[in-house]
Protein backbone atom coordinates (compact mmCIF):
# COMPACT_ATOMS: atom_id res chain seq x y z
CA UNK A 1 0.00 0.00 0.00
CA UNK A 2 1.96 3.35 -0.98
CA UNK A 3 1.27 6.32 1.12
CA UNK A 4 -0.77 9.12 -0.70
CA UNK A 5 1.07 11.53 1.66
CA UNK A 6 4.17 9.99 -0.87
CA UNK A 7 2.53 8.51 -3.53
CA UNK A 8 4.35 10.54 -6.17
CA UNK A 9 6.54 13.04 -3.96
CA UNK A 10 9.86 13.42 -5.40
CA UNK A 11 12.09 11.90 -2.83
CA UNK A 12 14.20 14.82 -0.96
CA UNK A 13 17.60 15.27 -3.21
CA UNK A 14 20.41 14.21 -0.03
CA UNK A 15 23.60 16.71 -0.35
CA UNK A 16 26.51 14.24 -1.10
CA UNK A 17 28.86 13.89 1.21
CA UNK A 18 31.43 16.16 2.66
CA UNK A 19 30.00 18.74 -1.05
CA UNK A 20 31.54 21.63 0.68
CA UNK A 21 34.59 20.24 1.93
CA UNK A 22 36.06 17.95 -0.07
CA UNK A 23 38.44 18.90 -3.43
CA UNK A 24 39.08 16.20 -6.36
CA UNK A 25 42.80 16.91 -7.58
CA UNK A 26 43.66 15.94 -10.86
CA UNK A 27 46.93 15.68 -12.21
CA UNK A 28 47.07 15.53 -16.40
CA UNK A 29 48.17 15.71 -20.00
CA UNK A 30 45.51 14.51 -21.45
CA UNK A 31 42.26 15.19 -21.96
CA UNK A 32 39.51 15.00 -19.28
CA UNK A 33 36.77 12.95 -20.75
CA UNK A 34 36.63 10.11 -18.53
CA UNK A 35 35.30 12.69 -16.35
CA UNK A 36 31.32 11.62 -18.26
CA UNK A 37 31.72 8.43 -16.65
CA UNK A 38 32.37 9.87 -13.02
CA UNK A 39 29.77 12.75 -13.69
CA UNK A 40 26.74 11.37 -11.28
CA UNK A 41 29.49 11.08 -8.43
CA UNK A 42 32.01 14.01 -8.94
CA UNK A 43 29.61 16.59 -10.19
CA UNK A 44 28.68 18.00 -7.42
CA UNK A 45 32.01 18.49 -5.91
CA UNK A 46 34.82 20.88 -6.85
CA UNK A 47 38.10 19.93 -9.27
CA UNK A 48 41.30 21.36 -9.11
CA UNK A 49 43.49 20.14 -12.29
CA UNK A 50 46.99 20.72 -12.49
CA UNK A 51 47.85 20.57 -16.00
CA UNK A 52 51.49 19.38 -16.53
CA UNK A 53 54.34 19.89 -19.88
CA UNK A 54 53.32 22.27 -21.99
CA UNK A 55 51.30 25.34 -20.35
CA UNK A 56 50.10 26.92 -23.90
CA UNK A 57 48.33 23.56 -24.55
CA UNK A 58 44.55 24.02 -24.24
CA UNK A 59 42.92 21.15 -21.58
CA UNK A 60 39.20 20.86 -22.31
CA UNK A 61 37.06 19.78 -19.00
CA UNK A 62 33.77 18.89 -19.69
CA UNK A 63 30.91 21.46 -19.20
CA UNK A 64 28.97 21.53 -16.04
CA UNK A 65 31.82 20.27 -13.44
CA UNK A 66 33.03 23.47 -10.83
CA UNK A 67 36.79 23.82 -11.30
CA UNK A 68 39.78 25.93 -11.14
CA UNK A 69 42.90 25.03 -13.28
CA UNK A 70 46.89 25.65 -12.82
CA UNK A 71 49.42 25.17 -15.72
CA UNK A 72 53.06 25.59 -15.01
CA UNK A 73 53.27 29.36 -15.92
CA UNK A 74 50.48 29.31 -12.88
CA UNK A 75 52.69 26.99 -10.55
CA UNK A 76 55.80 29.21 -11.12
CA UNK A 77 53.54 32.75 -10.71
CA UNK A 78 52.15 31.63 -7.35
CA UNK A 79 55.11 29.52 -5.68
CA UNK A 80 57.85 31.98 -7.05
CA UNK A 81 61.85 30.26 -6.52
CA UNK A 82 59.55 27.97 -4.45
CA UNK A 83 57.82 26.50 -7.59
CA UNK A 84 61.38 24.26 -7.43
CA UNK A 85 59.82 21.94 -5.19
CA UNK A 86 56.71 20.82 -7.40
CA UNK A 87 58.08 18.23 -10.36
CA UNK A 88 57.51 19.46 -13.90
CA UNK A 89 56.54 16.34 -16.51
CA UNK A 90 55.70 13.92 -13.65
CA UNK A 91 52.11 13.44 -12.22
CA UNK A 92 53.94 13.97 -8.71
CA UNK A 93 52.42 17.85 -9.67
CA UNK A 94 49.32 17.01 -8.22
CA UNK A 95 50.55 18.08 -4.99
CA UNK A 96 50.31 21.53 -5.78
CA UNK A 97 46.91 21.02 -5.90
CA UNK A 98 46.78 19.60 -2.78
CA UNK A 99 48.36 22.91 -1.31
CA UNK A 100 46.19 25.46 -3.16
CA UNK A 101 43.02 23.65 -2.00
CA UNK A 102 41.06 25.66 0.79
CA UNK A 103 39.24 22.17 2.02
CA UNK A 104 39.42 19.61 4.74
CA UNK A 105 39.12 16.56 2.40
CA UNK A 106 41.07 15.49 -1.09
CA UNK A 107 40.76 12.87 -3.41
CA UNK A 108 42.94 12.36 -6.24
CA UNK A 109 42.80 10.22 -8.98
CA UNK A 110 44.40 9.79 -12.31
CA UNK A 111 42.63 10.51 -15.94
CA UNK A 112 42.84 7.30 -16.98
CA UNK A 113 40.88 5.06 -14.27
CA UNK A 114 37.14 5.01 -14.73
CA UNK A 115 34.49 3.80 -12.50
CA UNK A 116 34.57 0.18 -11.48
CA UNK A 117 32.01 -1.94 -10.62
CA UNK A 118 31.62 -4.62 -8.04
CA UNK A 119 30.74 -8.64 -7.98
CA UNK A 120 26.73 -7.76 -8.04
CA UNK A 121 27.53 -5.14 -11.36
CA UNK A 122 26.93 -1.95 -9.09
CA UNK A 123 29.13 1.14 -10.34
CA UNK A 124 31.14 1.78 -7.28
CA UNK A 125 31.15 5.84 -6.02
CA UNK A 126 34.70 5.28 -4.92
CA UNK A 127 34.60 9.29 -3.74
CA UNK A 128 31.69 7.57 -1.49
CA UNK A 129 34.07 4.85 0.04
CA UNK A 130 36.68 7.29 0.31
CA UNK A 131 34.77 9.22 2.48
CA UNK A 132 33.05 6.82 4.97
CA UNK A 133 36.87 5.23 4.89
CA UNK A 134 37.79 9.20 6.40
CA UNK A 135 34.79 9.44 8.24
CA UNK A 136 35.25 6.55 10.36
CA UNK A 137 38.23 5.53 12.79
CA UNK A 138 41.50 3.64 11.99
CA UNK A 139 42.61 0.82 14.39
CA UNK A 140 46.43 0.92 13.92
CA UNK A 141 47.42 -0.16 17.96
CA UNK A 142 45.92 -3.47 17.96
CA UNK A 143 44.63 -5.83 14.68
CA UNK A 144 40.76 -6.45 14.43
CA UNK A 145 40.80 -9.95 12.74
CA UNK A 146 37.18 -9.31 11.44
CA UNK A 147 39.02 -6.63 9.52
CA UNK A 148 37.01 -2.76 9.58
CA UNK A 149 35.08 -2.91 13.57
CA UNK A 150 33.10 0.15 12.01
CA UNK A 151 32.05 -1.39 9.22
CA UNK A 152 28.21 -2.12 9.06
CA UNK A 153 27.63 -5.99 10.12
CA UNK A 154 30.89 -6.18 11.77
CA UNK A 155 32.76 -5.25 14.86
CA UNK A 156 35.75 -5.74 17.25
CA UNK A 157 36.27 -9.42 17.96
CA UNK A 158 36.37 -10.96 21.77
CA UNK A 159 39.64 -10.14 23.13
CA UNK A 160 40.13 -6.71 21.63
CA UNK A 161 41.05 -4.59 24.41
CA UNK A 162 37.65 -2.17 24.77
CA UNK A 163 40.12 0.97 26.08
CA UNK A 164 41.49 0.62 22.03
CA UNK A 165 37.87 0.51 20.58
CA UNK A 166 37.39 4.38 20.11
CA UNK A 167 40.03 3.54 17.49
CA UNK A 168 42.32 6.74 15.93
CA UNK A 169 41.43 9.60 13.53
CA UNK A 170 42.10 8.62 10.01
CA UNK A 171 44.16 10.35 8.19
CA UNK A 172 44.29 9.04 4.80
CA UNK A 173 42.52 6.47 2.94
CA UNK A 174 44.04 4.11 -0.23
CA UNK A 175 41.99 2.82 -2.48
CA UNK A 176 42.61 -0.35 -5.52
CA UNK A 177 42.63 -0.90 -8.94
CA UNK A 178 40.75 -3.78 -11.15
CA UNK A 179 42.14 -4.43 -14.55
CA UNK A 180 45.59 -2.50 -14.69
CA UNK A 181 47.53 -2.79 -11.29
CA UNK A 182 50.05 -0.62 -10.30
CA UNK A 183 52.87 -2.89 -10.91
CA UNK A 184 56.55 -1.61 -11.23
CA UNK A 185 58.23 -2.24 -14.38
CA UNK A 186 60.19 -5.25 -14.10
CA UNK A 187 56.52 -6.83 -12.77
CA UNK A 188 54.29 -5.29 -16.22
CA UNK A 189 57.52 -6.35 -18.30
CA UNK A 190 57.44 -9.91 -17.38
CA UNK A 191 53.43 -9.98 -16.74
CA UNK A 192 52.33 -7.73 -19.82
CA UNK A 193 48.89 -9.58 -19.76
CA UNK A 194 48.23 -9.76 -16.27
CA UNK A 195 45.09 -7.86 -15.18
CA UNK A 196 43.83 -7.82 -11.52
CA UNK A 197 40.36 -9.21 -11.40
CA UNK A 198 40.04 -9.95 -7.90
CA UNK A 199 37.25 -7.53 -6.06
CA UNK A 200 38.68 -8.12 -2.47
CA UNK A 201 35.15 -6.76 -0.48
CA UNK A 202 37.68 -5.06 2.75
CA UNK A 203 39.08 -1.67 3.89
CA UNK A 204 42.11 -2.75 6.19
CA UNK A 205 44.02 -0.29 8.71
CA UNK A 206 47.28 -0.66 8.13
CA UNK A 207 48.95 -1.63 11.54
CA UNK A 208 51.51 1.28 12.92
CA UNK A 209 55.12 0.32 12.37
CA UNK A 210 54.38 -0.82 9.13
CA UNK A 211 55.23 0.63 5.77
CA UNK A 212 53.34 0.59 2.34
CA UNK A 213 53.55 1.03 -1.29
CA UNK A 214 51.02 4.14 -1.56
CA UNK A 215 50.03 4.83 -5.04
CA UNK A 216 48.17 7.84 -6.32
CA UNK A 217 46.07 7.07 -8.72
CA UNK A 218 42.82 6.65 -6.39
CA UNK A 219 43.99 8.08 -2.68
CA UNK A 220 41.97 10.63 -0.77
CA UNK A 221 43.13 12.27 2.45
CA UNK A 222 42.24 14.39 5.47
CA UNK A 223 44.22 17.96 4.26
CA UNK A 224 43.56 19.33 7.97
CA UNK A 225 45.63 16.06 9.90
CA UNK A 226 48.18 15.04 7.36
CA UNK A 227 47.93 17.22 4.59
CA UNK A 228 51.67 19.16 4.80
CA UNK A 229 53.42 16.10 4.48
CA UNK A 230 51.79 14.77 1.51
CA UNK A 231 54.26 16.09 -0.57
CA UNK A 232 54.71 13.82 -3.94
CA UNK A 233 59.03 14.18 -4.18
CA UNK A 234 60.95 15.64 -6.69
CA UNK A 235 60.05 13.35 -10.35
CA UNK A 236 60.32 14.19 -13.95
CA UNK A 237 62.27 16.41 -15.88
CA UNK A 238 65.62 16.97 -14.24
CA UNK A 239 65.42 14.55 -11.93
CA UNK A 240 67.21 10.94 -11.63
CA UNK A 241 63.95 9.67 -11.27
CA UNK A 242 60.32 9.18 -11.53
CA UNK A 243 57.28 6.93 -10.36
CA UNK A 244 58.73 7.34 -6.68
CA UNK A 245 56.65 10.49 -6.22
CA UNK A 246 53.69 8.82 -4.31
CA UNK A 247 55.65 6.07 -2.83
CA UNK A 248 57.94 8.51 -1.12
CA UNK A 249 55.10 10.75 -0.07
CA UNK A 250 53.17 7.52 1.60
CA UNK A 251 56.48 6.45 3.41
CA UNK A 252 56.39 9.98 4.80
CA UNK A 253 53.10 10.22 5.75
CA UNK A 254 53.10 6.94 7.20
CA UNK A 255 55.60 7.51 9.83
CA UNK A 256 54.34 10.65 10.29
CA UNK A 257 50.44 9.21 11.32
CA UNK A 258 52.32 6.52 13.42
CA UNK A 259 53.93 9.25 15.37
CA UNK A 260 50.87 11.34 16.02
CA UNK A 261 48.58 8.64 16.50
CA UNK A 262 46.46 8.54 13.08
CA UNK A 263 45.72 6.29 11.04
CA UNK A 264 45.66 4.63 7.58
CA UNK A 265 43.52 2.47 5.51
CA UNK A 266 44.02 0.64 2.42
CA UNK A 267 41.19 -1.79 0.31
CA UNK A 268 38.10 -0.74 -0.81
CA UNK A 269 37.07 1.16 -3.27
CA UNK A 270 38.52 0.28 -6.52
CA UNK A 271 38.58 2.05 -9.58
CA UNK A 272 39.61 0.68 -13.28
CA UNK A 273 42.62 1.90 -14.03
CA UNK A 274 42.30 1.61 -18.06
CA UNK A 275 45.90 2.61 -19.51
CA UNK A 276 49.25 0.43 -19.05
CA UNK A 277 52.06 3.22 -19.37
CA UNK A 278 54.70 1.72 -21.07
CA UNK A 279 57.13 -0.30 -19.30
CA UNK A 280 60.21 0.59 -20.89
CA UNK A 281 59.59 4.06 -20.35
CA UNK A 282 58.84 3.10 -16.53
CA UNK A 283 61.82 1.11 -16.33
CA UNK A 284 64.11 3.69 -17.42
CA UNK A 285 62.36 6.63 -15.12
CA UNK A 286 61.93 3.56 -11.90
CA UNK A 287 65.20 1.63 -12.34
CA UNK A 288 67.49 3.88 -9.69
CA UNK A 289 64.56 3.61 -7.09
CA UNK A 290 64.53 -0.31 -7.20
CA UNK A 291 68.25 -0.37 -5.50
CA UNK A 292 67.69 2.90 -3.73
CA UNK A 293 64.47 1.81 -1.95
CA UNK A 294 66.62 -0.76 -0.24
CA UNK A 295 68.23 1.33 0.97
CA UNK A 296 64.82 4.17 1.76
CA UNK A 297 62.96 1.52 3.17
CA UNK A 298 65.18 0.73 6.30
CA UNK A 299 65.79 3.99 6.94
CA UNK A 300 61.85 4.85 7.32
CA UNK A 301 61.50 1.84 9.45
CA UNK A 302 64.40 3.49 11.78
CA UNK A 303 62.76 6.90 11.59
CA UNK A 304 62.41 7.95 14.80
CA UNK A 305 60.69 11.70 15.50
CA UNK A 306 61.12 13.67 19.07
CA UNK A 307 58.15 14.18 21.25
CA UNK A 308 58.46 18.13 20.28
CA UNK A 309 57.04 17.39 17.01
CA UNK A 310 53.72 17.69 17.17
CA UNK A 311 52.77 19.18 14.37
CA UNK A 312 53.08 17.71 10.82
CA UNK A 313 55.09 20.59 9.52
CA UNK A 314 57.36 20.29 12.91
CA UNK A 315 57.72 16.26 11.80
CA UNK A 316 58.04 16.64 8.16
CA UNK A 317 61.10 19.21 8.42
CA UNK A 318 62.63 16.90 11.25
CA UNK A 319 61.94 14.19 8.58
CA UNK A 320 64.02 15.76 6.02
CA UNK A 321 66.95 16.68 8.20
CA UNK A 322 66.78 12.63 8.33
CA UNK A 323 66.64 12.44 5.02
CA UNK A 324 69.71 14.78 4.45
CA UNK A 325 71.90 13.25 6.68
CA UNK A 326 70.97 9.29 6.51
CA UNK A 327 70.66 9.78 2.81
CA UNK A 328 73.00 11.49 1.13
CA UNK A 329 75.32 9.14 1.10
CA UNK A 330 72.94 6.82 -1.24
CA UNK A 331 72.52 9.70 -4.05
CA UNK A 332 73.08 13.70 -3.92
CA UNK A 333 69.39 13.43 -4.76
CA UNK A 334 68.59 13.02 -1.63
CA UNK A 335 70.17 15.97 -0.62
CA UNK A 336 67.91 17.72 -3.06
CA UNK A 337 64.92 16.08 -1.96
CA UNK A 338 65.48 16.89 1.43
CA UNK A 339 65.85 20.59 0.95
CA UNK A 340 62.94 20.39 -1.62
CA UNK A 341 61.00 18.80 1.43
CA UNK A 342 61.40 21.85 3.34
CA UNK A 343 60.70 24.42 0.56
CA UNK A 344 57.41 22.37 0.13
CA UNK A 345 56.99 22.93 4.05
CA UNK A 346 57.34 26.66 3.24
CA UNK A 347 55.19 26.96 0.62
CA UNK A 348 52.46 25.32 2.17
CA UNK A 349 52.47 27.64 5.33
CA UNK A 350 52.88 30.82 2.95
CA UNK A 351 49.40 29.55 1.31
CA UNK A 352 47.95 27.93 4.34
CA UNK A 353 48.53 30.92 6.62
CA UNK A 354 45.99 29.42 9.37
CA UNK A 355 47.73 26.06 9.86
CA UNK A 356 50.96 27.50 9.58
CA UNK A 357 53.23 25.25 11.92
CA UNK A 358 53.94 27.93 14.04
CA UNK A 359 50.60 29.02 14.24
CA UNK A 360 48.35 25.82 15.61
CA UNK A 361 48.70 24.84 19.39
CA UNK A 362 51.21 22.13 20.39
CA UNK A 363 49.52 18.93 20.02
CA UNK A 364 47.42 19.81 16.94
CA UNK A 365 48.28 18.03 14.12
O1 LIG B 1 54.25 13.57 -17.22
C1 LIG B 1 53.13 13.26 -16.79
C2 LIG B 1 52.56 11.97 -16.96
C3 LIG B 1 51.31 11.71 -16.49
N1 LIG B 1 50.60 12.66 -15.84
C4 LIG B 1 49.26 12.38 -15.32
O2 LIG B 1 49.45 11.56 -14.18
C5 LIG B 1 48.48 10.51 -14.13
C6 LIG B 1 49.18 9.17 -14.19
O3 LIG B 1 49.71 9.02 -15.48
P1 LIG B 1 49.63 7.58 -16.25
O4 LIG B 1 48.31 6.99 -16.01
O5 LIG B 1 50.08 7.79 -17.65
O6 LIG B 1 50.77 6.75 -15.53
P2 LIG B 1 50.66 5.43 -14.63
O7 LIG B 1 51.95 4.69 -14.77
O8 LIG B 1 49.43 4.64 -14.87
O9 LIG B 1 50.58 6.16 -13.20
C7 LIG B 1 50.82 5.40 -12.04
O10 LIG B 1 52.16 5.44 -11.67
C8 LIG B 1 52.34 6.51 -10.74
C9 LIG B 1 53.58 7.20 -11.10
O11 LIG B 1 53.71 8.39 -10.44
C10 LIG B 1 51.06 7.31 -10.80
O12 LIG B 1 50.70 8.08 -9.74
C11 LIG B 1 50.18 6.15 -10.92
O13 LIG B 1 48.90 6.50 -11.15
C12 LIG B 1 47.52 10.81 -15.28
O14 LIG B 1 46.44 11.56 -14.78
C13 LIG B 1 48.37 11.61 -16.27
O15 LIG B 1 47.57 12.49 -17.07
C14 LIG B 1 51.12 13.93 -15.62
O16 LIG B 1 50.48 14.81 -15.01
N2 LIG B 1 52.37 14.20 -16.11
MN1 LIG C 1 47.54 5.13 -15.43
Amino acid sequence: MVDTATAGAKPTPTTPLLKDELDIVIPTIRNLDFLEMWRPFFEPYHLIIVQDGDPSKTIKVPDGFDYELYNRNDINRILGPRSSCISFKDSACRCFGYMVSKKKYIYTIDDDCFVAKDPSGKQINALEQHIKNLLYPSTPFFFNTLYDPFREGADFVRGYPFSLREGVPTAVSHGLWLNIPDYDAPTQLVKPLERNTRYVDVVLTIPKGTLFPMCGMNLAFDRDLIGPAMYFGLMGDGQPIGRYDDMWAGWCIKVICDHLGLGVKTGLPYIWHSKASNPFVNLRKEYKGIFWQEEIIPFFQGVVLPKDCTTVQKCYVELSKQVKEKLSKVDPYFDKLADAMVTWIEAWDDLNPATASDKLPNGKA
